[in-house]
């Protein structure tokens, strides 16, 4: 379990889609602590891609305030919330968002292109990013290979890369296990945690699948985070 000082902090934080009465999202107060892993469990359309997309700023809340490593994201412009989010958030997308022609090596050197500090923090790039990808467990004919060529199991390791790659202080995944089995799923997370706990991040991951959360110091429910307004006018 995680101490010492918050890495993410949201309080009395509102949001609805524009447009979308239907659907907003509340949440009085959620934490984390610096290096913990928090698994977040929610239903299919429960509001966890929209508090990812808060997280990283890429929406901005209606009201209340979202923290990031010190940062009010608010306190931002758009330019310069991009900024942060390539300096202090290492993003593992459901799709993993890879470039298919591109080598997987420059896949995970993508993110340093764009964070100097991030950059800096990696020591020698290149070597970095390939023992990464080998400590992930990517064979060595993978690493050399364009990104589109591997399976969905090994992309999802190169996804883990991109995301580690200089150590940023929060790691942010979003159901990046949900096209594995669950052996792979395991081995996958297992080697993940590893390489986390290596770069002292913390580590938020959301999912609907309650399985995964034997391996996190916390399991966290939406349902006890927010307040919903499914249906309200
Ligand atoms: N870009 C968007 N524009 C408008 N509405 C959106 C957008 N993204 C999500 N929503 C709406 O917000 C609500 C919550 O969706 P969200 O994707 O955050 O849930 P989720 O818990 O991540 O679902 P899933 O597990 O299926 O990915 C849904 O009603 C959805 O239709």
């Amino acid at each position: 379990m995680g101490s010492g000082p918050a890495i993410l902090s949201l309080k009395d934080v509102r949001y609805a889609w524009p447009g979308r009465a239907s659907f907003a999202l509340d949440i009085p107060d959620f934490t984390l602590a610096a290096s913990e892993s928090v698994l977040l469990l929610g239903e299919s359309g429960s509001g966890k891609s929209t508090l990812l997309s808060l997280i990283c700023g890429t929406i901005t809340a209606d009201a209340g305030t979202v923290t990031v490593a010190g940062t009010d994201i608010a306190s931002m412009s758009a330019g310069q919330r991009d900024q942060f989010r390539a300096e202090h958030i290492g993003l593992i997308f459901q799709q993993f968002n890879l470039l298919p022609y591109a080598r997987v090596l420059d896949n995970v050197l993508l993110p340093l292109r764009f964070a100097p500090l991030r950059r800096a923090r990696a020591g020698v790039p290149l070597e970095t990013a390939s023992l990464l990808c080998s400590s992930l467990g990517l064979p060595a004919d993978a690493i050399a290979a364009h990104a589109g060529m591997l399976s969905v199991g090994q992309q999802q390791r190169v996804a883990a890369a991109r995301a580690l790659i200089g150590a940023p202080p929060l790691i942010v995944a979003d159901e990046p296990t949900s096209a594995l089995d669950a052996a792979t799923q395991a081995t996958f997370l297992d080697l993940l945690f590893a390489q986390v706990r290596t770069s002292g991040g913390t580590l938020l991951m959301v999912s609907h699948d309650a399985r995964l959360a034997p391996h996190f110091d916390r399991v966290v429910y939406m349902s006890d985070i927010i307040r919903t307004r499914q249906g309200a006018l």
